[in-house]
Protein backbone atom coordinates (compact mmCIF):
# COMPACT_ATOMS: atom_id res chain seq x y z
CA UNK A 1 0.00 0.00 0.00
CA UNK A 2 1.99 3.16 -1.06
CA UNK A 3 -0.24 5.70 1.33
CA UNK A 4 0.76 4.98 4.62
CA UNK A 5 -1.65 4.16 7.57
CA UNK A 6 0.44 6.54 10.11
CA UNK A 7 1.35 9.65 7.72
CA UNK A 8 2.75 11.63 10.64
CA UNK A 9 5.72 8.74 10.49
CA UNK A 10 7.06 10.17 7.22
CA UNK A 11 5.48 14.16 7.65
CA UNK A 12 5.31 16.95 9.56
CA UNK A 13 2.67 19.31 10.47
CA UNK A 14 3.51 22.75 10.53
CA UNK A 15 3.57 24.64 13.69
CA UNK A 16 1.22 27.11 14.40
CA UNK A 17 2.76 31.06 15.62
CA UNK A 18 1.38 31.54 18.81
CA UNK A 19 -0.24 35.29 18.52
CA UNK A 20 -3.36 35.56 20.06
CA UNK A 21 -3.44 38.78 19.80
CA UNK A 22 -3.71 38.75 15.84
CA UNK A 23 -5.50 41.44 14.15
CA UNK A 24 -6.14 40.16 10.62
CA UNK A 25 -9.07 38.10 10.99
CA UNK A 26 -11.57 40.97 12.18
CA UNK A 27 -10.40 43.19 8.96
CA UNK A 28 -12.39 43.74 5.70
CA UNK A 29 -10.43 44.41 2.33
CA UNK A 30 -11.31 47.38 0.83
CA UNK A 31 -8.96 48.12 -1.66
CA UNK A 32 -6.74 46.35 -4.22
CA UNK A 33 -2.98 46.17 -3.80
CA UNK A 34 -0.20 46.83 -5.91
CA UNK A 35 -0.08 44.20 -8.56
CA UNK A 36 3.07 42.63 -9.76
CA UNK A 37 3.13 40.17 -12.80
CA UNK A 38 5.76 37.75 -12.82
CA UNK A 39 4.38 35.64 -16.19
CA UNK A 40 7.77 36.23 -17.44
CA UNK A 41 9.87 35.35 -14.94
CA UNK A 42 8.60 32.43 -12.73
CA UNK A 43 5.74 31.99 -14.82
CA UNK A 44 8.33 31.53 -17.66
CA UNK A 45 10.87 29.25 -15.44
CA UNK A 46 8.09 26.70 -15.03
CA UNK A 47 7.21 25.82 -18.64
CA UNK A 48 8.38 23.16 -20.72
CA UNK A 49 9.72 25.23 -23.38
CA UNK A 50 10.50 28.89 -21.97
CA UNK A 51 8.93 31.77 -24.01
CA UNK A 52 10.91 32.90 -27.08
CA UNK A 53 11.24 36.26 -27.69
CA UNK A 54 8.22 37.11 -29.52
CA UNK A 55 6.31 35.30 -27.01
CA UNK A 56 7.26 36.93 -24.41
CA UNK A 57 6.68 40.48 -26.29
CA UNK A 58 3.06 39.34 -26.96
CA UNK A 59 2.65 38.62 -22.87
CA UNK A 60 4.19 41.95 -21.63
CA UNK A 61 1.90 44.27 -24.18
CA UNK A 62 -0.89 42.43 -23.03
CA UNK A 63 0.28 42.85 -19.27
CA UNK A 64 0.84 46.31 -20.32
CA UNK A 65 -2.71 46.92 -21.44
CA UNK A 66 -4.53 44.74 -18.21
CA UNK A 67 -2.82 47.91 -16.69
CA UNK A 68 0.08 46.11 -15.06
CA UNK A 69 2.42 48.89 -13.10
CA UNK A 70 5.04 46.22 -12.39
CA UNK A 71 5.83 43.47 -14.34
CA UNK A 72 8.85 40.67 -13.68
CA UNK A 73 10.83 40.29 -17.71
CA UNK A 74 12.96 38.56 -17.30
CA UNK A 75 15.95 36.29 -15.37
CA UNK A 76 18.72 38.58 -17.14
CA UNK A 77 21.44 35.90 -16.57
CA UNK A 78 19.72 32.76 -16.91
CA UNK A 79 20.13 33.02 -20.99
CA UNK A 80 20.42 34.75 -24.46
CA UNK A 81 17.02 35.01 -24.56
CA UNK A 82 16.15 36.45 -21.04
CA UNK A 83 18.92 38.79 -21.42
CA UNK A 84 18.17 39.77 -25.18
CA UNK A 85 14.47 40.01 -24.12
CA UNK A 86 14.93 42.74 -21.74
CA UNK A 87 17.47 44.81 -24.32
CA UNK A 88 14.81 44.56 -26.69
CA UNK A 89 11.66 46.19 -24.59
CA UNK A 90 14.26 48.91 -23.65
CA UNK A 91 16.51 49.48 -26.67
CA UNK A 92 12.63 49.32 -28.70
CA UNK A 93 10.80 52.04 -26.10
CA UNK A 94 8.35 49.22 -25.35
CA UNK A 95 8.08 49.76 -21.85
CA UNK A 96 5.69 52.90 -21.04
CA UNK A 97 7.06 55.49 -19.10
CA UNK A 98 4.65 54.43 -15.90
CA UNK A 99 5.98 50.83 -16.30
CA UNK A 100 8.55 49.24 -13.80
CA UNK A 101 10.42 46.50 -14.92
CA UNK A 102 11.83 43.98 -11.88
CA UNK A 103 14.65 41.75 -13.26
CA UNK A 104 15.63 39.16 -10.81
CA UNK A 105 19.22 37.87 -9.71
CA UNK A 106 20.70 35.12 -7.32
CA UNK A 107 23.20 36.51 -4.70
CA UNK A 108 25.95 36.28 -7.38
CA UNK A 109 28.12 39.05 -8.33
CA UNK A 110 29.07 37.89 -11.71
CA UNK A 111 24.92 37.63 -11.94
CA UNK A 112 24.38 40.73 -10.53
CA UNK A 113 26.44 42.75 -13.04
CA UNK A 114 25.23 41.16 -15.92
CA UNK A 115 21.30 42.04 -14.35
CA UNK A 116 22.36 45.46 -14.59
CA UNK A 117 23.99 45.27 -17.71
CA UNK A 118 20.75 43.91 -19.17
CA UNK A 119 18.95 47.20 -17.80
CA UNK A 120 21.01 50.03 -19.34
CA UNK A 121 18.68 52.90 -20.13
CA UNK A 122 15.37 51.93 -18.61
CA UNK A 123 13.73 54.58 -16.97
CA UNK A 124 12.61 52.29 -13.59
CA UNK A 125 13.75 49.25 -12.70
CA UNK A 126 13.35 46.72 -9.82
CA UNK A 127 15.59 44.55 -9.43
CA UNK A 128 14.75 41.65 -7.30
CA UNK A 129 17.85 40.00 -5.76
CA UNK A 130 17.23 36.42 -3.47
CA UNK A 131 18.84 34.28 -0.96
CA UNK A 132 17.23 31.66 0.90
CA UNK A 133 16.47 31.56 4.81
CA UNK A 134 14.56 28.18 5.37
CA UNK A 135 17.02 25.70 6.89
CA UNK A 136 15.81 22.89 4.95
CA UNK A 137 16.93 25.17 1.33
CA UNK A 138 19.82 27.18 3.06
CA UNK A 139 21.68 23.61 4.66
CA UNK A 140 20.90 21.55 1.41
CA UNK A 141 21.12 23.41 -1.10
CA UNK A 142 24.02 26.34 -0.33
CA UNK A 143 25.39 24.40 2.92
CA UNK A 144 25.16 27.71 4.66
CA UNK A 145 24.52 28.31 8.38
CA UNK A 146 22.03 31.15 9.38
CA UNK A 147 24.76 33.56 9.85
CA UNK A 148 26.88 32.79 5.75
CA UNK A 149 23.28 33.45 4.89
CA UNK A 150 22.82 36.96 6.35
CA UNK A 151 26.77 37.41 5.17
CA UNK A 152 25.94 36.67 1.91
CA UNK A 153 22.61 38.78 1.43
CA UNK A 154 24.15 42.16 3.05
CA UNK A 155 27.57 41.43 1.19
CA UNK A 156 25.80 41.36 -2.65
CA UNK A 157 22.84 43.58 -1.51
CA UNK A 158 26.29 46.17 -1.15
CA UNK A 159 26.91 45.17 -4.62
CA UNK A 160 23.32 46.08 -6.23
CA UNK A 161 23.55 49.33 -4.15
CA UNK A 162 26.54 50.54 -5.89
CA UNK A 163 25.89 49.21 -9.14
CA UNK A 164 22.22 50.80 -8.80
CA UNK A 165 24.43 54.26 -8.08
CA UNK A 166 26.51 53.55 -11.15
CA UNK A 167 23.63 52.71 -13.56
CA UNK A 168 21.50 55.59 -12.09
CA UNK A 169 23.74 58.46 -12.92
CA UNK A 170 25.23 56.89 -15.64
CA UNK A 171 21.74 56.24 -17.49
CA UNK A 172 19.11 58.37 -15.04
CA UNK A 173 17.49 55.13 -14.63
CA UNK A 174 15.60 54.86 -10.61
CA UNK A 175 16.43 51.59 -9.06
CA UNK A 176 14.29 49.85 -6.49
CA UNK A 177 15.46 46.87 -4.75
CA UNK A 178 13.18 44.18 -3.90
CA UNK A 179 14.38 41.45 -1.52
CA UNK A 180 12.96 37.58 -2.43
CA UNK A 181 13.34 35.87 1.02
CA UNK A 182 12.75 32.40 -0.76
CA UNK A 183 11.87 29.95 1.44
CA UNK A 184 9.84 32.69 3.83
CA UNK A 185 6.91 30.71 4.76
CA UNK A 186 9.36 27.55 6.26
CA UNK A 187 11.76 30.30 7.80
CA UNK A 188 12.36 30.94 11.72
CA UNK A 189 10.74 34.53 10.92
CA UNK A 190 12.70 36.25 13.99
CA UNK A 191 15.74 35.43 11.47
CA UNK A 192 14.02 36.54 8.61
CA UNK A 193 13.79 39.93 10.33
CA UNK A 194 17.23 40.09 10.81
CA UNK A 195 18.02 39.88 7.03
CA UNK A 196 15.27 41.87 6.24
CA UNK A 197 16.83 44.83 8.94
CA UNK A 198 20.43 44.39 7.59
CA UNK A 199 19.34 44.08 4.06
CA UNK A 200 17.57 47.45 4.65
CA UNK A 201 20.24 49.64 6.12
CA UNK A 202 22.87 48.23 3.10
CA UNK A 203 20.90 49.22 0.96
CA UNK A 204 20.87 52.78 2.28
CA UNK A 205 17.24 52.72 2.82
CA UNK A 206 16.69 53.93 6.61
CA UNK A 207 14.11 56.59 6.94
CA UNK A 208 11.21 56.98 4.24
CA UNK A 209 12.08 57.06 0.59
CA UNK A 210 10.10 57.61 -2.71
CA UNK A 211 10.65 54.65 -3.61
CA UNK A 212 10.70 52.42 -0.49
CA UNK A 213 12.67 48.49 -0.51
CA UNK A 214 10.50 45.73 -1.23
CA UNK A 215 10.43 42.73 0.92
CA UNK A 216 8.47 39.91 -1.04
CA UNK A 217 7.52 36.97 1.50
CA UNK A 218 6.94 34.23 -0.72
CA UNK A 219 5.51 30.43 0.15
CA UNK A 220 8.19 28.78 -2.27
CA UNK A 221 6.26 25.60 -1.41
CA UNK A 222 3.48 26.02 0.42
CA UNK A 223 3.30 23.69 3.07
CA UNK A 224 0.70 24.71 5.60
CA UNK A 225 -2.79 26.41 5.36
CA UNK A 226 -3.43 30.01 4.34
CA UNK A 227 -4.47 30.90 8.01
CA UNK A 228 -0.40 30.41 8.97
CA UNK A 229 0.67 32.45 5.99
CA UNK A 230 -1.72 34.93 7.20
CA UNK A 231 -0.41 35.02 10.66
CA UNK A 232 3.38 34.72 9.68
CA UNK A 233 3.03 38.13 7.24
CA UNK A 234 1.13 39.94 10.35
CA UNK A 235 4.15 38.78 12.08
CA UNK A 236 6.41 39.90 9.74
CA UNK A 237 4.53 43.59 9.52
CA UNK A 238 4.24 43.91 13.10
CA UNK A 239 8.01 43.12 14.02
CA UNK A 240 9.90 44.44 11.41
CA UNK A 241 10.90 48.10 12.32
CA UNK A 242 9.24 51.32 10.88
CA UNK A 243 7.34 48.90 8.77
CA UNK A 244 6.21 52.66 7.29
CA UNK A 245 9.31 52.50 5.54
CA UNK A 246 9.06 49.30 3.77
CA UNK A 247 6.69 47.69 0.94
CA UNK A 248 5.60 44.11 2.01
CA UNK A 249 4.71 41.91 -1.25
CA UNK A 250 3.57 38.38 -0.75
CA UNK A 251 4.48 35.44 -3.54
CA UNK A 252 2.01 32.76 -3.23
CA UNK A 253 2.38 29.41 -4.73
CA UNK A 254 -0.56 27.01 -4.95
CA UNK A 255 1.11 23.32 -3.72
CA UNK A 256 -2.47 23.20 -1.34
CA UNK A 257 -4.08 24.61 -3.96
CA UNK A 258 -4.74 27.41 -1.14
CA UNK A 259 -2.64 30.50 -2.89
CA UNK A 260 -5.39 32.50 -3.66
CA UNK A 261 -6.68 32.48 -0.14
CA UNK A 262 -3.39 32.69 1.49
CA UNK A 263 -2.57 35.96 -0.72
CA UNK A 264 -5.97 37.32 0.50
CA UNK A 265 -5.62 36.41 4.57
CA UNK A 266 -2.13 38.03 3.58
CA UNK A 267 -3.50 40.85 2.43
CA UNK A 268 -5.88 41.33 5.38
CA UNK A 269 -2.55 40.70 7.64
CA UNK A 270 -0.78 43.93 6.11
CA UNK A 271 0.72 42.90 2.51
CA UNK A 272 0.55 46.05 -0.13
CA UNK A 273 2.05 44.11 -3.22
CA UNK A 274 1.31 40.28 -4.69
CA UNK A 275 3.32 38.96 -7.29
CA UNK A 276 1.70 35.83 -9.06
CA UNK A 277 1.27 35.15 -12.61
CA UNK A 278 -2.45 34.82 -15.17
CA UNK A 279 -4.28 31.99 -15.08
CA UNK A 280 -2.16 30.82 -11.95
CA UNK A 281 0.98 29.84 -14.09
CA UNK A 282 4.48 29.12 -12.13
CA UNK A 283 6.37 26.57 -10.56
CA UNK A 284 5.11 22.99 -10.02
CA UNK A 285 1.16 23.67 -9.27
CA UNK A 286 1.70 27.64 -10.36
CA UNK A 287 1.99 30.83 -8.28
CA UNK A 288 -1.21 32.77 -7.04
CA UNK A 289 -3.54 33.55 -9.79
CA UNK A 290 -3.85 37.45 -10.51
CA UNK A 291 -7.19 36.95 -12.49
CA UNK A 292 -8.76 35.09 -9.35
CA UNK A 293 -7.54 37.73 -6.68
CA UNK A 294 -8.65 41.12 -8.97
CA UNK A 295 -12.20 39.62 -10.04
CA UNK A 296 -12.70 38.61 -6.48
CA UNK A 297 -12.06 41.95 -5.62
CA UNK A 298 -14.07 43.21 -8.91
CA UNK A 299 -16.94 40.71 -7.55
CA UNK A 300 -17.30 42.42 -3.75
CA UNK A 301 -17.16 46.04 -5.36
CA UNK A 302 -13.93 46.53 -5.29
CA UNK A 303 -12.02 48.29 -8.04
CA UNK A 304 -8.63 45.64 -8.87
CA UNK A 305 -7.40 48.23 -10.83
CA UNK A 306 -6.45 45.77 -13.37
CA UNK A 307 -8.97 45.35 -16.88
CA UNK A 308 -9.63 42.13 -17.55
CA UNK A 309 -12.68 43.18 -20.00
CA UNK A 310 -11.70 40.71 -22.70
CA UNK A 311 -10.57 37.28 -20.52
CA UNK A 312 -11.24 35.21 -23.68
CA UNK A 313 -8.57 37.48 -25.59
CA UNK A 314 -5.94 37.20 -22.91
CA UNK A 315 -6.64 33.46 -22.67
CA UNK A 316 -6.14 33.20 -26.00
CA UNK A 317 -2.63 34.75 -25.22
CA UNK A 318 -1.84 33.28 -22.19
CA UNK A 319 -2.08 30.18 -23.77
CA UNK A 320 -0.05 31.10 -27.40
CA UNK A 321 2.87 32.06 -24.92
CA UNK A 322 3.32 29.28 -22.22
CA UNK A 323 1.32 26.34 -24.21
CA UNK A 324 -0.55 25.54 -21.28
CA UNK A 325 -4.32 24.87 -21.47
CA UNK A 326 -6.70 26.77 -18.80
CA UNK A 327 -8.89 24.30 -17.25
CA UNK A 328 -13.13 24.31 -18.07
CA UNK A 329 -13.99 25.43 -14.23
CA UNK A 330 -10.75 27.66 -14.22
CA UNK A 331 -12.47 30.71 -12.13
CA UNK A 332 -14.04 33.45 -13.94
CA UNK A 333 -12.26 32.48 -16.91
CA UNK A 334 -12.71 28.37 -18.06
CA UNK A 335 -15.24 27.75 -20.74
CA UNK A 336 -17.99 25.93 -18.46
CA UNK A 337 -17.81 28.61 -15.77
CA UNK A 338 -20.60 30.86 -17.23
CA UNK A 339 -22.73 27.56 -18.42
CA UNK A 340 -25.36 25.81 -16.44
CA UNK A 341 -26.21 22.19 -17.09
CA UNK A 342 -28.36 21.19 -14.59
CA UNK A 343 -32.07 21.84 -14.27
CA UNK A 344 -32.62 23.91 -10.89
CA UNK A 345 -29.40 26.31 -11.82
CA UNK A 346 -30.69 26.89 -15.46
CA UNK A 347 -34.14 27.90 -13.58
CA UNK A 348 -32.75 29.62 -10.87
CA UNK A 349 -30.35 31.76 -13.54
CA UNK A 350 -33.52 32.39 -15.81
CA UNK A 351 -35.84 33.48 -12.81
CA UNK A 352 -32.47 35.49 -11.69
CA UNK A 353 -32.11 37.29 -15.22
CA UNK A 354 -35.96 38.11 -15.16
CA UNK A 355 -36.34 39.56 -11.35
CA UNK A 356 -33.48 41.03 -11.61
CA UNK A 357 -34.37 42.83 -15.24
CA UNK A 358 -37.90 43.62 -13.29
CA UNK A 359 -35.80 45.06 -10.01
CA UNK A 360 -33.72 47.51 -11.99
CA UNK A 361 -36.76 48.56 -14.48
CA UNK A 362 -37.63 50.18 -11.31
CA UNK A 363 -34.86 51.61 -10.36
CA UNK A 364 -34.44 53.74 -13.61
CA UNK A 365 -34.09 57.46 -13.16
CA UNK A 366 -33.36 57.09 -9.16
CA UNK A 367 -29.76 57.34 -9.51
CA UNK A 368 -29.27 53.92 -7.04
CA UNK A 369 -27.13 51.85 -8.48
CA UNK A 370 -28.39 48.45 -10.61
CA UNK A 371 -26.63 45.84 -8.44
CA UNK A 372 -26.08 41.92 -9.69
CA UNK A 373 -27.84 39.69 -8.10
CA UNK A 374 -28.62 36.43 -9.68
CA UNK A 375 -28.70 32.89 -8.10
CA UNK A 376 -25.93 30.39 -9.22
CA UNK A 377 -24.20 33.19 -11.17
CA UNK A 378 -22.04 35.42 -8.56
CA UNK A 379 -20.93 37.71 -11.32
CA UNK A 380 -21.86 39.20 -14.82
CA UNK A 381 -19.92 37.42 -17.43
CA UNK A 382 -20.52 40.52 -19.92
CA UNK A 383 -17.94 42.43 -17.84
CA UNK A 384 -15.23 40.57 -18.97
CA UNK A 385 -16.33 39.98 -22.63
CA UNK A 386 -17.64 36.47 -22.02
CA UNK A 387 -21.09 35.16 -21.97
CA UNK A 388 -24.03 33.52 -19.69
CA UNK A 389 -25.84 32.63 -23.79
CA UNK A 390 -24.48 29.45 -23.55
CA UNK A 391 -26.82 27.95 -21.41
CA UNK A 392 -26.49 23.97 -22.55
CA UNK A 393 -28.58 21.55 -22.22
CA UNK A 394 -28.26 17.49 -20.91
CA UNK A 395 -30.15 14.95 -19.27
CA UNK A 396 -29.34 16.74 -16.13
CA UNK A 397 -31.57 19.39 -17.79
CA UNK A 398 -34.61 20.95 -16.51
CA UNK A 399 -37.87 22.77 -18.11
CA UNK A 400 -36.22 26.04 -17.27
CA UNK A 401 -33.37 26.29 -18.80
CA UNK A 402 -34.81 24.44 -21.99
CA UNK A 403 -37.44 27.15 -22.11
CA UNK A 404 -34.39 29.62 -21.68
CA UNK A 405 -32.77 28.13 -25.17
CA UNK A 406 -36.35 27.91 -26.71
CA UNK A 407 -36.36 32.01 -25.59
CA UNK A 408 -33.32 32.43 -27.23
CA UNK A 409 -33.44 30.34 -30.27
CA UNK A 410 -37.34 31.27 -31.21
CA UNK A 411 -38.12 34.12 -28.97
CA UNK A 412 -40.93 32.16 -27.40
CA UNK A 413 -41.66 32.66 -23.44
CA UNK A 414 -43.43 29.59 -22.98
CA UNK A 415 -46.09 29.03 -20.30
CA UNK A 416 -44.92 26.74 -18.17
CA UNK A 417 -47.29 23.53 -18.96
CA UNK A 418 -45.74 24.24 -22.30
CA UNK A 419 -42.37 23.74 -20.56
CA UNK A 420 -43.30 20.88 -18.60
CA UNK A 421 -43.96 18.74 -22.00
CA UNK A 422 -41.21 19.96 -24.13
CA UNK A 423 -38.90 19.60 -21.30
CA UNK A 424 -39.79 15.83 -21.28
CA UNK A 425 -39.42 15.46 -24.83
CA UNK A 426 -36.19 16.94 -24.97
CA UNK A 427 -35.42 15.12 -21.79
CA UNK A 428 -35.94 11.44 -23.64
CA UNK A 429 -33.87 12.27 -26.42
CA UNK A 430 -30.70 13.08 -24.26
CA UNK A 431 -31.13 10.08 -22.12
CA UNK A 432 -31.41 8.24 -25.69
CA UNK A 433 -28.70 9.43 -27.16
CA UNK A 434 -26.44 10.37 -23.86
CA UNK A 435 -25.17 13.54 -25.49
CA UNK A 436 -25.57 17.37 -25.07
CA UNK A 437 -28.13 19.08 -27.34
CA UNK A 438 -27.44 21.95 -28.94
CA UNK A 439 -29.75 25.18 -29.27
CA UNK A 440 -29.73 24.87 -32.94
CA UNK A 441 -31.03 21.07 -32.09
CA UNK A 442 -33.25 22.31 -29.23
CA UNK A 443 -34.84 24.90 -31.65
CA UNK A 444 -35.52 21.88 -34.53
CA UNK A 445 -36.90 19.23 -31.97
CA UNK A 446 -39.57 22.09 -30.75
CA UNK A 447 -40.50 23.54 -34.12
CA UNK A 448 -40.96 19.07 -34.88
CA UNK A 449 -43.09 18.32 -31.72
CA UNK A 450 -45.25 21.45 -32.00
CA UNK A 451 -45.27 21.52 -36.12
CA UNK A 452 -44.13 25.14 -35.10
CA UNK A 453 -43.77 27.48 -38.13
CA UNK A 454 -42.09 30.31 -37.08
CA UNK A 455 -42.51 34.30 -38.51
CA UNK A 456 -44.75 33.69 -41.56
CA UNK A 457 -43.31 30.53 -43.18
CA UNK A 458 -46.62 28.53 -43.27
CA UNK A 459 -46.65 24.99 -42.72
CA UNK A 460 -44.88 22.01 -43.43
CA UNK A 461 -45.91 20.58 -46.49
CA UNK A 462 -46.29 17.05 -44.90
CA UNK A 463 -48.92 18.64 -42.16
CA UNK A 464 -52.07 16.95 -42.72
CA UNK A 465 -53.39 20.42 -42.04
CA UNK A 466 -52.05 23.36 -44.05
CA UNK A 467 -52.88 27.28 -44.27
CA UNK A 468 -51.58 28.17 -47.14
CA UNK A 469 -52.19 32.05 -47.51
CA UNK A 470 -54.37 34.38 -45.43
CA UNK A 471 -55.04 37.79 -44.49
CA UNK A 472 -57.37 39.81 -42.35
CA UNK A 473 -58.92 42.76 -44.55
CA UNK A 474 -59.51 46.15 -43.13
CA UNK A 475 -62.94 45.10 -42.64
CA UNK A 476 -62.27 42.22 -40.23
CA UNK A 477 -62.40 39.55 -42.75
CA UNK A 478 -60.37 36.54 -42.96
CA UNK A 479 -59.19 35.37 -46.16
CA UNK A 480 -57.15 32.02 -46.06
CA UNK A 481 -56.56 28.80 -47.99
CA UNK A 482 -56.44 26.09 -46.00
CA UNK A 483 -55.65 22.59 -47.13
CA UNK A 484 -56.93 19.09 -45.06
CA UNK A 485 -55.58 15.74 -46.20
CA UNK A 486 -54.55 17.61 -49.53
CA UNK A 487 -57.69 19.00 -50.16
CA UNK A 488 -57.85 22.89 -50.29
CA UNK A 489 -60.60 24.97 -49.77
CA UNK A 490 -61.12 28.46 -49.14
CA UNK A 491 -61.61 30.48 -45.98
CA UNK A 492 -62.94 33.67 -46.06
CA UNK A 493 -65.09 34.66 -42.62
CA UNK A 494 -65.41 37.56 -40.17
CA UNK A 495 -62.36 37.39 -37.49
CA UNK A 496 -64.81 36.42 -34.99
CA UNK A 497 -65.89 32.86 -36.49
CA UNK A 498 -62.50 32.25 -38.05
CA UNK A 499 -61.15 29.67 -35.29
CA UNK A 500 -64.93 28.10 -34.82
CA UNK A 501 -64.45 27.71 -38.93
CA UNK A 502 -61.74 25.93 -39.15
CA UNK A 503 -62.39 23.61 -36.49
CA UNK A 504 -65.74 22.63 -38.08
CA UNK A 505 -63.98 22.39 -41.42
CA UNK A 506 -61.03 20.01 -39.14
CA UNK A 507 -64.07 17.81 -37.85
CA UNK A 508 -66.10 17.35 -40.95
CA UNK A 509 -62.71 16.15 -42.49
CA UNK A 510 -62.58 13.04 -40.20
CA UNK A 511 -64.48 11.71 -37.37
CA UNK A 512 -63.06 14.34 -35.01
CA UNK A 513 -64.69 16.86 -32.45
CA UNK A 514 -61.76 19.12 -31.63
CA UNK A 515 -62.69 22.31 -29.29
CA UNK A 516 -59.97 24.64 -27.73
CA UNK A 517 -60.34 24.61 -23.70
CA UNK A 518 -57.45 26.98 -23.26
CA UNK A 519 -55.85 29.96 -25.10
CA UNK A 520 -53.13 32.34 -24.30
CA UNK A 521 -51.81 35.46 -26.32
CA UNK A 522 -47.98 36.84 -25.79
CA UNK A 523 -46.81 39.54 -27.23
CA UNK A 524 -42.86 39.54 -27.98
CA UNK A 525 -40.37 41.14 -28.72
CA UNK A 526 -40.35 42.70 -31.74
CA UNK A 527 -44.08 43.31 -31.83
CA UNK A 528 -44.53 39.41 -33.05
CA UNK A 529 -47.81 37.68 -31.13
CA UNK A 530 -47.30 34.52 -29.98
CA UNK A 531 -50.58 32.38 -29.69
CA UNK A 532 -51.09 28.87 -27.47
CA UNK A 533 -53.70 26.91 -27.75
CA UNK A 534 -54.91 23.50 -26.07
CA UNK A 535 -56.75 21.44 -28.03
CA UNK A 536 -58.86 18.31 -26.91
CA UNK A 537 -60.89 16.09 -29.33
CA UNK A 538 -63.83 14.64 -27.68
CA UNK A 539 -64.11 11.81 -29.74
CA UNK A 540 -61.20 10.41 -27.59
CA UNK A 541 -62.21 9.61 -24.56
CA UNK A 542 -59.93 9.96 -21.45
CA UNK A 543 -57.22 11.33 -23.32
CA UNK A 544 -55.17 14.86 -22.38
CA UNK A 545 -55.31 16.84 -25.38
CA UNK A 546 -53.05 19.14 -27.78
CA UNK A 547 -50.82 22.33 -27.65
CA UNK A 548 -50.60 24.28 -30.45
CA UNK A 549 -48.49 27.31 -30.99
CA UNK A 550 -48.22 30.06 -33.73
CA UNK A 551 -46.81 33.32 -34.03
CA UNK A 552 -48.00 36.43 -36.66
CA UNK A 553 -47.78 39.74 -36.60
CA UNK A 554 -51.41 39.65 -36.11
CA UNK A 555 -53.54 38.05 -33.01
CA UNK A 556 -55.63 36.56 -35.93
CA UNK A 557 -53.36 35.12 -38.01
CA UNK A 558 -51.29 33.84 -34.56
CA UNK A 559 -53.90 32.09 -33.57
CA UNK A 560 -55.28 30.30 -36.33
CA UNK A 561 -51.99 28.94 -36.84
CA UNK A 562 -51.86 28.25 -33.39
CA UNK A 563 -55.10 25.82 -34.05
CA UNK A 564 -53.25 24.33 -37.03
CA UNK A 565 -50.37 23.91 -34.84
CA UNK A 566 -52.12 21.60 -32.73
CA UNK A 567 -54.19 19.78 -35.49
CA UNK A 568 -51.03 18.93 -36.84
CA UNK A 569 -50.00 17.57 -33.64
CA UNK A 570 -52.86 15.20 -33.00
CA UNK A 571 -53.78 14.27 -36.61
CA UNK A 572 -49.74 13.00 -37.07
CA UNK A 573 -49.92 11.36 -34.03
CA UNK A 574 -53.12 9.72 -34.75
CA UNK A 575 -51.60 9.03 -38.35
CA UNK A 576 -48.37 7.30 -36.72
CA UNK A 577 -50.09 4.80 -33.90
CA UNK A 578 -53.37 4.20 -35.69
CA UNK A 579 -54.67 4.64 -32.14
CA UNK A 580 -54.93 7.78 -30.27
CA UNK A 581 -52.42 6.83 -27.38
CA UNK A 582 -50.06 9.80 -27.16
CA UNK A 583 -50.12 13.34 -26.57
CA UNK A 584 -47.51 16.14 -26.84
CA UNK A 585 -48.55 17.27 -23.16
CA UNK A 586 -49.29 16.96 -20.10
CA UNK A 587 -51.38 19.83 -18.10
C1 LIG B 1 12.21 30.24 -5.99
C2 LIG B 1 12.69 30.71 -7.32
O1 LIG B 1 11.95 30.66 -8.21
S1 LIG B 1 14.21 31.32 -7.44
C3 LIG B 1 14.50 31.58 -9.12
C4 LIG B 1 14.79 30.32 -9.81
N1 LIG B 1 14.96 30.57 -11.21
C5 LIG B 1 15.89 29.97 -11.92
O2 LIG B 1 16.65 29.19 -11.41
C6 LIG B 1 15.91 30.25 -13.39
C7 LIG B 1 17.25 30.72 -13.88
N2 LIG B 1 18.36 29.98 -13.34
C8 LIG B 1 19.47 29.71 -14.07
O3 LIG B 1 19.54 30.05 -15.24
C9 LIG B 1 20.59 29.04 -13.40
O4 LIG B 1 20.13 28.22 -12.35
C10 LIG B 1 21.60 30.09 -12.84
C11 LIG B 1 22.14 30.89 -14.00
C12 LIG B 1 20.95 31.03 -11.85
C13 LIG B 1 22.70 29.40 -12.09
O5 LIG B 1 23.18 28.40 -12.91
P1 LIG B 1 24.41 27.43 -12.43
O6 LIG B 1 25.51 28.29 -11.95
O7 LIG B 1 24.65 26.51 -13.55
O8 LIG B 1 23.87 26.67 -11.14
P2 LIG B 1 22.72 25.60 -10.97
O9 LIG B 1 21.50 26.07 -11.60
O10 LIG B 1 23.18 24.22 -11.31
O11 LIG B 1 22.56 25.58 -9.39
C14 LIG B 1 22.23 26.70 -8.67
C15 LIG B 1 23.46 27.24 -7.94
O12 LIG B 1 23.09 28.51 -7.40
C16 LIG B 1 23.19 28.45 -5.98
N3 LIG B 1 22.14 29.27 -5.49
C17 LIG B 1 20.84 28.94 -5.29
N4 LIG B 1 20.20 30.03 -4.85
C18 LIG B 1 21.07 31.02 -4.80
C19 LIG B 1 20.96 32.36 -4.42
N5 LIG B 1 19.83 32.87 -4.04
N6 LIG B 1 22.05 33.12 -4.49
C20 LIG B 1 23.23 32.61 -4.89
N7 LIG B 1 23.39 31.35 -5.25
C21 LIG B 1 22.29 30.57 -5.19
C22 LIG B 1 23.10 26.99 -5.62
O13 LIG B 1 23.66 26.73 -4.38
C23 LIG B 1 23.87 26.36 -6.77
O14 LIG B 1 25.23 26.62 -6.50
P3 LIG B 1 26.40 25.47 -6.72
O15 LIG B 1 26.48 25.28 -8.19
O16 LIG B 1 27.57 26.11 -6.15
O17 LIG B 1 25.94 24.27 -5.98
C1 LIG C 1 12.29 34.18 -4.56
C2 LIG C 1 10.83 34.23 -4.61
C3 LIG C 1 10.28 35.51 -5.04
C4 LIG C 1 10.27 33.09 -5.35
O1 LIG C 1 10.12 33.09 -6.55
C5 LIG C 1 9.86 31.96 -4.54
O2 LIG C 1 10.36 31.80 -3.44
O3 LIG C 1 9.01 31.19 -4.99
Amino acid sequence: MPMLANPSDKYEGYVPLSMPDRRWPGRVTKAAPTWLSTDLRDGNQALVKPMTIEQKSLLFKNLVRCGFKEIEIAFPSASETEFAFTRKLIEENEIPDDVWIQVMTPARSEYIKKTFDATRGAKHVIIQLYTNTAALFREVILGYTKEEILRLTVEHTHVVRSLAKEYSSTYGTSFRLCYGVEGFSQSDLDFVIEVCTQLKSAWEADGRSEYPVIFNLPSTVECAPANHFADQVEYFCRNMPNREEITVCVHAHNDRGTAVSATELALLAGADRVDGCLFGNGERTGNVDIVTLALNLYSQGISPGLDFSDLKGLMDVARQCTDIPIHPRQPYAGELVFTAFSGTHQDGIRKGFRAMAERHAKLAGTGKPKIWAVPYLPVDPADFGLSYKAVRVNSQSGKGGIAHLVEQALNLDLPRPIQIAFYKTVQDICDAEARELTVDEIALIFRRTYHFCHDGTDTDSSDPVQLRAFNVTEGDLFEGTLSINDESRSVSVDVEDVRSTIISAVNQAGVYSFRVERQEFQVLPGGMIATYVWLRDDTKEGESGWWGIGTARDATGSMVRSVISAFNCALDNYKRSNEPSKTNNHL
